[in-house]
This record gives C-alpha cells, sequence and structure tokens, in this order.
C-alpha cells in the first residue's frame, strides 16, 4: 500500500521512503518542515536585533576609527549563541550545529570581560522577546556557542549558521547577514537570510528606493514551498521569483565588496564576454543572494583566490533561497554545491548562481573566460 502525506499549502516536496515496521509496504511521506521553518526565523530575527544593537553602538563611537574588532567579535559569538539557545529551546531533539565561531579565545586568559558583555546582549535579547522565562550564565553562553561544533555530513539533521556572514560589512556599517540553514541527509531543506540593513526594495542597477529608505529583510525558503521575503520588524511576507531577464545585456551581477574574496577581473572578463552593460553591484555577505532571489540582479559570480575552501556556511542558506525562487546555484564546472561532506564544500573554481535561462550562456562564457585567463598567466 501507497500512502502519501502532503503537508498544509503545498509546503512540502521532499519525499522519503522507508518501510514500515509491521509491514513491508513502502510509506512515502512528504516532509515538512515547519516547525522548524518557524524556529529559525525566530532565531534569526532575534539574532538580527541584537547584530542591529551592536552595529549601532559600533558606528557612533570611535572605536570603528580605531579599527577594535571587538564589538564585531561579541555580535558574533552572541547571534550564535542566542540561535543556537532558541534552536535548542524550540526544537530539543537530536541537536546539532554547524556553526562559524568557538568559543576557545574567550576562554583565554582576559576573555572573561568579554564573555560577561556577550552574556548581558543574550540575556538582554531573551528578555526582550519574552517567551522564554530564563537567564544564562557566562558559561550557558560559552556552551550555547560551543554547540556549533558539529562537523555535519550526509547522516540525519544539522542546523548550518553563519552568525554574522559579511563581518567586514558590519564593520564598515554595510551589508551583512544572519544565514541559518537545515541540512537533512545531506541536503539543505530550509533557510532564513536576515538581512538587517537591506533595502525593502530593488538594490538593482535600476532599483527604486522606498520613499523612507526602510531596511531589514528577512528571506526564507523550504524545499518545495518557494521563497519568501518578509520586513525584519514582521510584517506579512511576499513570495518572491528571480529576475525573468533573458538578454544578458539587460542582467546585472553582484559580487564580493571585498576584492580579496572574489577575483573581480574574472568576473569582469566574463561579464564583458555575455555583453552585460550595467557595472557590478558589489555588496557584503548573503544578501547578495537574498537580493539576486527577488531580482535585483541577475547573476551572482563568486570566484575566490587559488587555495581557498568555501565553508557551508558561507551558502547553505543563500543556495536555497536562491533555488527556491527559481535560480540555479552551481559550481564553476556546472555541478550543484554539496553540502553533505562536511564544513567544507568541495567545489570547482567558484560559485556562480543565476536563473534557468541565463545560466547556459553564463555557464560558456565562465568556462572561456577561466581558459583565458589560465593562458595570460
Ligand atoms: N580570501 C577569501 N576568499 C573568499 N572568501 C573569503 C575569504 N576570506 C573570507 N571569506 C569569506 O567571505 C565571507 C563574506 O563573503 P562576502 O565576500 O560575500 O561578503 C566571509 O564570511 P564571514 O564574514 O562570516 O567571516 C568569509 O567566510
Ligand atoms: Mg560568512
Ligand atoms: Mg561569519
Ligand atoms: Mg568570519
Amino acid at each position: 500500500m501507497m500512502i502519501l502525506i502532503w503537508a498544509p499549502d503545498g509546503a512540502a516536496g521532499y519525499l522519503r521512503s522507508s518501510s514500515s515496521s509491521s509491514s513491508s509496504s513502502a510509506v512515502i511521506v512528504a516532509m515538512s518542515y515547519s516547525k522548524e521553518l518557524a524556529a529559525a526565523k525566530k532565531a534569526a530575527s532575534l539574532a538580527a536585533r541584537l547584530c542591529q544593537k551592536v552595529q549601532k553602538a559600533l558606528l557612533q563611537s570611535d572605536v570603528q576609527s580605531k579599527n577594535d574588532k571587538s564589538p564585531v567579535t561579541v555580535a558574533d559569538y552572541g547571534s550564535q549563541a542566542l540561535v543556537s539557545f532558541v534552536l535548542q529551546q524550540e526544537i530539543p531533539a537530536d541537536f546539532s550545529l554547524v556553526a562559524e565561531e568557538d568559543s576557545k579565545d574567550l576562554r583565554k586568559d582576559g576573555g572573561q570581560e568579554t564573555v560577561e558583555r556577550i552574556t548581558k546582549l543574550v540575556n538582554d535579547s531573551i528578555t526582550s522577546d519574552g517567551s522564554y522565562n530564563v537567564t544564562l550564565s557566562t558559561e550557558d553562553v560559552l556552551k550555547a556557542i560551543d554547540s556549533g561544533r558539529s562537523e555535519g555530513g550526509s547522516q540525519g539533521r544539522h542546523w548550518v549558521l553563519d552568525p554574522i556572514d559579511g563581518t567586514k560589512g558590519f564593520l564598515r556599517g554595510d551589508q551583512y547577514a544572519i544565514a541559518l540553514a537545515l541540512l537533512d541527509g545531506g541536503k539543505v531543506v530550509l533557510g532564513v537570510l536576515a538581512c538587517p540593513n537591506l533595502p525593502l526594495t530593488s538594490i538593482g542597477a535600476g532599483g527604486q528606493h522606498s520613499p523612507n529608505n526602510e531596511v531589514g529583510c528577512l528571506f526564507f525558503a523550504e524545499v518545495g514551498g518557494g521563497t519568501y521575503m518578509q520586513p525584519l520588524d514582521g510584517s506579512s511576507a511576499v513570495k518572491v521569483q528571480v529576475t525573468a531577464v533573458e538578454n544578458p545585456e539587460e542582467a546585472s551581477f553582484f559580487e564580493s565588496y571585498e576584492a580579496a574574496h572574489s577575483m573581480h577581473d574574472l568576473s569582469s572578463l566574463i561579464a564583458q564576454k555575455l555583453g552585460v552593460k550595467a557595472p557590478p553591484v558589489r555588496i557584503d555577505s548573503q544578501a547578495k543572494y537574498g537580493a539576486l532571489s527577488r531580482g535585483d540582479g541577475a547573476i551572482y559570480l563568486r570566484f575566490p583566490h587559488k587555495g581557498y575552501r568555501e565553508k557551508i556556511w558561507d551558502h547553505a542558506a543563500g543556495c536555497i533561497v536562491v533555488t527556491e525562487a527559481g535560480g540555479v546555484v552551481t559550481d564553476a564546472a556546472g555541478k550543484p554545491l554539496d553540502f553533505s561532506r562536511g564544513k567544507y564544500l568541495d567545489l570547482d573554481t567558484g560559485i556562480i548562481v543565476t536563473n534557468q535561462k541565463l545560466m547556459p550562456l553564463l555557464f560558456s562564457a565562465v568556462r572561456e573566460s577561466i581558459k583565458e585567463k589560465a593562458a595570460s598567466l
């Protein structure tokens, strides 16, 4: 006998078969991750508020000009502790988290004061939310940070977190994101991107700025359920789609603000071959994936310098946000990103992101440009 269970709202597209213990009949269950998605949205939104508070203090003080990075560290750690705490409260079973930060440096001599600041930030966030009647100790906070030490992999479920993606953007007062995804059996099944400084309206080349420059976007996607965006202040969500642009001359592209993170000369060559007219939009973090998912631009190119290994938390949430909005994410060899191999992405040369229509042209331009660049060295 075949049983097919559909989750509400057509949200589930992820099918799994298993055999029942009482009989040999196959059971196909359409997985829904709605509970996990709600928890992820709550965790990322709270963390975004914590980061906003720290960024505001950072920009109002002279710390930035002194280049003292400690407030960034405080926000990174605070965000990780808070997300870890919320997820463990909401979905306690089989908790596993692969996250960027750990408490090693905080446990060193002289780290106590920083840990106390982080603990205060985390407790203030928990209190302001009102749904958890607890106060964390400094040790609880260190443990929450270190619960992000899982290695991930192809078995079971693992949360994947970048507590602040785009730390350099955060320092400059520019774009950053809290990026949270869930892996199930090595596949990304949901993703949430909180982008506190991203305008609610398009940042693309011809983008219309909203009259009051409202910022703060929350993108979220569940496998088979599409991608949605809502203001971080919690008002209603809208479904988003990547651009339908087919003519590369009308396409615009995103790349890292930091030249050290991606070879801008290679992306310019690719853009030239495609005939892209608009200059690149350079912004930090996975806000690029969010912006692309709602059609602000058509292409995202990322070509790290030789020897750099991409981590899963820098792409997991962004990847599902774009693919559920109708986009395609591959490495430079045209292969989908494989999140099942632990902390690192094992990929060829770089990451390319666009819509289905433009991908064949983009892919050819990427291959030609890589060959030309290699020949010129
Ligand atoms: N040399 C390098 N090449 C490519 N990526 C790098 C890099 N050095 C750091 N990164 C990664 O680039 C991320 C930011 O991406 P972007 O360039 O799109 O803003 C950083 O995330 P964190 O800020 O979380 O550390 C970091 O993981
Ligand atoms: Mg990152
Ligand atoms: Mg980070
Ligand atoms: Mg970092």
